[in-house]
């Protein structure tokens, strides 16, 4: 049994695998990180695995029940992946970037993949069909947004997403979210449909915690996959263990 541990800039999400099968799963925050580990050694005493990938600091003790029993991973760098990797500047690739890749080599090896991750930041992930992972874009998430339009303005207030879609806003707040949402929803089409102009039979994969919504809006089809990035630390964790 392998526990996967994927520390985003906003939430913490945490995963139990039997074999290649993900047969639970929690999304915390970072101050009950420790307390819910606690609870899932015990639960699953049967763990011998543990990867985890931070892009934020997150500070917690190991149960020491895990310490003792399980080969705890750190996803760095330097670690041997499961795809080749051809970013310019290894060192500084975001850990979650690295295990979309990896999920997307798993599940789609002789593919080209583009893999959107819809978090606190909005990524794009790229890995051809000769497996190799070639990077992709980086831009502000849904909350993001609508924290930067408050943040930098006099006049604008906080707004939280507003689901019912309104293309012409005839208020402040409707107005807001029409500029947020569109503006994401044309990004991404806007995106897939640059990359599909340029690799023939493209996959595409959205996740994160804003893929539901957006996925639903988007005018073109593509697969909504929460657990895309669990499934590929799992991977890059049973790929390092048989090394
Ligand atoms: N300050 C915030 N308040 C409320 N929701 C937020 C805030 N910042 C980010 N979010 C939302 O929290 C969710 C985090 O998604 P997730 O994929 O877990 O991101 P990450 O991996 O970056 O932590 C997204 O829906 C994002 O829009
Ligand atoms: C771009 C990110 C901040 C996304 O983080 P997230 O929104 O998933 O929490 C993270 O992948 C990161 O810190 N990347 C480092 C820069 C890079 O990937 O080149």
């Amino acid at each position: 049994m392998n526990l996967i541990i994927d520390v985003g800039n906003t939430l913490v999400k945490l995963a139990v695998f039997q074999g290649a099968e993900l047969i639970g799963k929690i999304i915390v925050e970072k101050r009950d990180l420790e307390k819910k580990l606690s609870e899932i050694s015990q639960t699953h005493p049967g763990i011998s695995g543990v990867i985890v990938s931070r892009v934020s600091p997150a500070n917690f003790l190991w149960p020491s029940h895990l310490q003792r029993n399980a080969k705890i991973l750190e996803l760095s760098p330097g670690i041997v992946l499961p795809f080749e990797n051809l970013y310019a500047t290894p060192q500084t690739l975001g850990n979650d970037r690295i295990a979309l890749a990896a999920a997307a080599s798993k599940m789609y090896r002789d593919r080209n993949v583009l893999v959107i991750d819809a978090g606190t930041c909005i990524t794009y992930d790229f890995k051809n069909k000769e497996n190799q992972y070639l990077g992709g874009a980086i831009s502000p998430g849904l909350h993001m947004r609508f924290r930067a339009l408050n943040a930098f303005t006099a006049n604008l207030p906080l707004v939280e997403l507003q689901k019912d879609l309104k293309l012409t806003g005839n208020s402040t707040i409707t107005s807001i979210n029409s500029g947020v949402v569109y503006g994401i929803l044309k990004e991404i089409d806007g995106v897939i449909e640059e990359y599909a102009a340029q690799y023939d039979k493209m996959v595409t994969i959205i996740t994160g915690g804003d893929a539901h919504f957006l996925s639903i809006n988007l005018k073109n089809s593509i697969f909504a996959n929460s657990n895309f990035l669990l499934e590929g630390l799992n991977y890059i964790l049973e790929f390092n263990i048989s090394q």
